[in-house]
């Protein structure tokens, strides 16, 4: 592994195959400058990952890479052995939809969309109907304690809220991998143990779960650590 360190903790996936594998990853936004360097990392079912680094050091640019967001510059990344950079950009996107669910670092909602519609846009990519997951939609919502801003516009919700919205909208279709990107960065403690209790439930039901992250206490809960050094 040339450029990350990875360390297992207590790995309830350890022995198993490993569900997300990248291979040599290299990146960089600018010609001529790395942000990684042939990066190597196996992530396993029921594992929740914490990926931690400096600030700066590549940690939301290894997400947007692992979540084929960002094609590589080389090396691979499969998903269940498919590698999204191959698929064409309708199948790409189909495939991420329906695999992967993402957190960005700075939820942004839609602000055309009540908060209901901004969750259940995962399912118009993934080509199913929304309305068919409006019930999982609102149970999230309310499990992350934001049901009442169910039919606010973005504005009218704070920063926090709009990042377990965010949480709720990654978590709809029950995805096989979950990138979370700082998720906890704008909550206060309760809040963070509802995001962190809903991760965790993500992996015991079977998805990876990687969440980059600067808090020790998240990176404590997590059952192993990818390091960028
Ligand atoms: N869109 C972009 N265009 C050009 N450079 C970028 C872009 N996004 C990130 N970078 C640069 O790539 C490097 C890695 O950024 P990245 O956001 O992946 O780091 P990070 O580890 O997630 O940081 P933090 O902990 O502060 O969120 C940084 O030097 C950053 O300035």
């Amino acid at each position: 592994m040339a450029d990350a360190l990875a360390l297992g903790l207590a790995d309830p996936g350890a022995g198993t195959r490993p569900r997300v594998v990248a291979e040599r990853l290299s990146y960089g936004y600018r010609r001529g400058v790395r942000v990684l360097d042939e990066v190597d990392v196996a992530l396993h079912p029921g594992s929740v990952v914490a990926l931690t680094g400096p600030s700066g050091r590549g940690k939301s640019t290894l997400l947007y890479l692992l979540a084929g967001l960002l094609r590589p510059w080389s090396g691979t990344v499969r998903i269940d052995g498919v590698e999204l950079a191959r698929l064409d950009d309708r199948h790409r996107s189909l495939t991420r939809a329906r695999t992967c669910g993402f957190v960005f670092q700075d939820v942004v909602l839609d602000p055309r969309r009540r908060v209901i519609d901004s969750v259940l846009e995962p399912a118009l990519y993934a080509g199913e109907s929304p309305e068919r997951w409006r019930p999982r939609a609102l149970e999230l919502l309310a499990a992350m304690g934001v049901a009442l801003q169910a039919d606010s516009r973005p504005g009218e919700v704070s920063g926090g809220q709009a990042q377990r919205v965010g949480l709720c909208r990654a978590l709809l279709l029950g995805p096989s991998v979950v990138f979370a990107d700082e998720p906890t960065g704008n909550l206060d403690h309760d809040s963070t143990e509802v995001v962190l209790a809903a991760l965790e439930g993500a992996a015991r039901g079977g998805a990876v779960v990687v969440i980059a992250t600067h808090d020790d206490r998240v990176v404590e809960r997590c059952t192993s650590h990818v390091r960028l050094a």
